[in-house]
């Protein structure tokens, strides 16, 4: 129980402004028939005190009502910390400022393109946080191109505290050129340079950001090393998910591969181990359809394997590519379920049996003698898929003379020099020489914020899968790569550290930054905001912060704001395999939290496509969660005639060729997005000519283009090639992406979610593309695979399906 400390004043003994207030309190606490309890304590303690020493006395009990005056017990707090990254300011957009630039517009611009109500809501936005969403063709990149226009044209912020962040370079030039047009409309000179300094990439914005550092002055990134002399001059913005490696990139990593595999003993084993399982024979199950094919032939062709095996060694001997060096030669016996084979060789070192196969230089109507029913080389196909199905141990099959001498070769070396090798981790495509495929994977961890170094120790596989060797291999070397890179005289560094050097997890490295250099950033508009990586985020949150750590110590703070004004689609979310996500979007005012309410727009009128067109588009996208798209209108006026669905053909080039011609006859522009390599050849064979003449004439009438650079362009004609494809479920990818946090609502399987998502979007941009008519070639190259087409049904009146 409380007693106040000191005894209570006489409330005579208080100065007069005291005494009123106390006064005043009484009378209020007995008006309210209230008790304070501290001083009814006080007065009860003391009352007991003065009864046990006085005698009672008549009128005793009549006790003098003696108020005590005391604090009240208040618990310690701390003050909060501001967690809001924006002032309270808002843009002073005065009503004058509105209608001078509603004014500006109506005489400037075409009536047939003033900005709709919607787009205006975020064109005039005073909120430091603005957010523009709509489906394809509905204005998004136009709308903030006006809001730059409204900063800098009435607002008079200089042009560079303005940013325009766009995807790649292409789109950059896109952006700068459409920039410069509509600021003449406004009478605002802008020149090329300017344009550009306005539109960046995020990789551009933050290498200039590095480069104001004097300890990172001469760095470069690693992504943009070719050791060429124009480095540092033409820091280029990046080809973002094209890891392909140039011949400086890949000749430095060499070098630390086999510095790493010669100074690490752990990571030569590691390595060599990994090498032996890409040698080894791909294992098959024993109901493979090819199994279940050839296995009755092969049972049978047991009684004839040692005149199989005599026939084939006598061709490798006779080109003198048998024996091999490191190989010890010597036939073997093994019993697949009950039956009698032989191996040709051992490699004691992989621990490795050695069957020989056919090479492509011999007959292909050899027999192992002339009454043989079947070619040698199709028994030595069956072989080897016995042997995939049924052989107990490692077996390495050579397929070629020269795999045999590469081998060769590699193993004399294997004391100094680490194996070069292709590998690819289970459900990615294709095998890719092994530094590329690490190159790949850091890339892919890089922008799902993951540190490559801790990524193995977070995973787990089956025991048999060598995937394990791969990420513990590749966590030992990139960590020795980063570091050999960090050591050279300009030091290199993978922009994803860069960003997360610059990020919010070390918000102390953006205060060596001068004001003028970080407040290049400080109005942000990010056009394609459904494809931003995580550390573009965190670098942009931690540029936000620190500007407004800077605003705050300012003698005056009033006017002070920077904003950001996002432009996104997350139907439009292509990149998600590449380790991109739509938070920016989707998770907007967790991002980006303000004390004044953000501006969201959502834009519904489509100003590109008819509306089977963007019926179309919304049919391919309308099951998945992040493709919530608002139903969008088509505005465009049609021709008659042209309001067609989606026309789809199988594998027809001369189709392809007619509409090539009908286009240049109308003088319409042509995109064709192709799906992969074979659909290079594909439209080479069918529209090559016509590609190479229209260049030829300088035109640029028709682009072709993959499915992933289809963003941000449009065309009056649409010709797809090729169904994107969902690819194959993958354990590795799955764990990544549960460890980025992709696992929303629970999720085991987020990798392979992203990619069935990616395969729908992708068609989703290309339809959405045409202004006049779309054209869908299935040429059958991913037959069997969860293709784009068959994981949604394709609704009659918007695919005519012409097969
Ligand atoms: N208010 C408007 N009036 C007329 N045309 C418009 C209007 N807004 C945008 N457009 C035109 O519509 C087309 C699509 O605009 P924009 O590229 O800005 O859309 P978007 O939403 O960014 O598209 P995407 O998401 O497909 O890249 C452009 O040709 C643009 O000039």
């Amino acid at each position: 129980m409380n007693h106040p400390a000191e005894p209570p004043f006489d409330l005579d003994q208080l100065p007069t402004p005291q005494r009123l207030v106390a006064q005043a309190l009484i009378l209020g606490l007995d008006y309210l028939g209230a008790r304070h309890p501290a001083s009814w304590e006080h007065g009860r303690v003391a009352g007991l005190a003065a009864s046990s020493l006085e005698p009672s006395s008549p009128g005793a009990n009549k006790q003098a009502a003696k108020l005590t005056f005391g604090y009240p017990e208040v618990a310690h707090h701390r003050p909060a910390k501001e967690q809001v990254m924006f002032s309270a300011e808002r843009l002073a957009l005065t009503a004058e400022i509105r209608a001078a630039m509603r004014d500006d517009c109506a005489e400037g611009l075409p009536k047939g393109a003033q900005p709709t109500a919607e787009q205006w809501k975020a064109i005039l936005s005073g909120s430091p946080t603005t957010l523009v969403t709509g489906g394809a063709g509905t204005g998004k990149t136009k709308t903030l191109l006006m809001r730059c226009v409204l900063l800098h044209r009435y607002l008079g912020v200089p042009i560079n505290q303005i940013r325009i962040l766009t995807f790649s370079r292409e789109a950059r030039m896109e952006l700068a050129s459409d920039l410069r047009a509509l600021f003449a409309v406004f009478d605002v000179t802008l020149t090329s340079s300017d344009s550009l300094m306005i539109v960046k990439t995020a990789r551009s914005t933050l290498l200039e950001q590095v480069h104001a550092l004097p300890d990172l002055a001469r760095a470069i990134p690693l992504e943009a090393f070719s050791g060429t002399d124009g480095d540092v001059a033409s820091l280029p913005d990046g080809r973002p998910f094209e890891p392909g490696l140039n011949a400086r990139q890949r000749d430095e990593m060499t070098k630390c591969l086999n510095q790493l595999y010669r100074s690490n003993k752990v990571f030569a084993e590691i390595y060599q181990e990994l090498w032996a399982s890409a040698l080894r024979l791909p294992r098959l199950e024993v109901d493979a359809p090819e199994v279940v094919k050839r296995a009755p032939l092969g049972w049978k062709q047991s009684e004839v394997d040692t005149e199989l095996c005599d026939s084939v060694e006598g061709l490798w001997r006779k080109a003198k590519a048998w024996p091999v060096d490191g190989i010890t030669v010597g036939r073997r016996a093994f019993t697949l379920r009950g039956r009698t084979y032989s191996t040709h060789g051992y490699i004691p070192h992989l621990k490795a049996h050695v069957v020989l196969g056919f090479d492509r230089s011999e007959g292909r109507n050899l027999a192992r003698n002339p009454t043989a029913r079947m070619e040698l080389y199709k028994e030595v196909a069956i072989k080897k898929s016995l042997f995939q199905a049924y052989f107990p141990e490692c077996v390495i099959h050579l397929d070629s003379y020269e795999e045999a001498t590469d081998l060769a070769a590699a193993l004399k070396a294997l004391g100094t020099t680490a194996p070069s090798f292709r590998y690819a981790p289970k459900g990615d495509d294709g095998q890719q020489p092994i530094i590329d495929s690490f190159n790949i994977t850091a890339s892919l961890l890089d922008a799902l914020g993951l540190e490559v170094a801790s990524v193995a120790g977070r995973m787990n596989f089956l025991p048999d899968d060598t995937d394990a060797l791969y990420f513990e291999a590749l966590d030992m070397y990139w960590q020795a790569l980063e570091r050999q890179l960090l050591s050279l005289p300009s030091p290199v560094i993978p922009f994803g550290r860069l960003f997360t050097l610059f990020s919010d997890q070390h918000p102390d490295n953006l205060r060596h930054l001068p004001s003028d250099v970080i407040g290049q950033c400080r109005h942000v508009l990010i056009d394609g905001a459904e494809d931003q990586t995580v550390p573009v985020a965190g670098w942009l949150r931690a540029v936000l912060y620190e500007l407004r750590r800077r605003d705050a110590n300012q003698p005056v703070t009033a006017g002070l704001l920077s904003t950001v004004t996002l432009a996104g689609d997350i139907s439009q979310w292509i990149y998600g395999s590449f380790g991109t996500s739509p938070r920016m979007i989707t998770e907007f005012d967790e991002l980006f939290p303000s004390t004044v309410p953000a501006t969201r727009s959502v834009l519904t009128e489509c100003f590109r496509s008819s509306q089977q067109i963007v019926d179309a588009g919304h049919n391919l996208v309308r099951n998945l969660t992040t493709g919530a798209i608002r139903v969008t209108k088509s505005v465009r006026r049609v021709e008659a005639g042209e309001a067609l669905p989606v026309q789809m053909y199988g594998d027809d080039p001369g189709k392809l060729k007619l509409l090539c011609e009908e286009a240049a006859k109308r003088g319409f522009k042509m995109l064709i997005l192709i799906n992969g390599p074979q659909d290079t050849q594909w439209v080479d064979g069918a529209v090559g000519d016509l590609i190479r003449q229209d260049r030829a004439g300088g035109g640029r009438k028709i682009r072709v283009r993959s499915y992933h650079k289809a963003k941000a362009l449009e065309a009056d004609v649409v010709v797809m090639v090729g169904d994107p494809s969902a690819g194959q479920s993958s354990w590795h990818r799955n764990q990544l992406f549960k460890l980025a946090g992709f696992s929303s609502g629970g999720d085991s399987t987020p990798g392979d979610t992203v990619q069935h998502g990616e395969a729908l979007r992708l068609a989703y941009v290309a339809v959405s593309r045409t202004l006049v008519a779309c054209h869908w070639f299935m040429t059958g190259s991913e037959e069997g695979t969860r293709t784009a087409s068959a994981l949604v049904t394709l609704l009659p009146g918007l695919f005519e399906d012409r097969r």
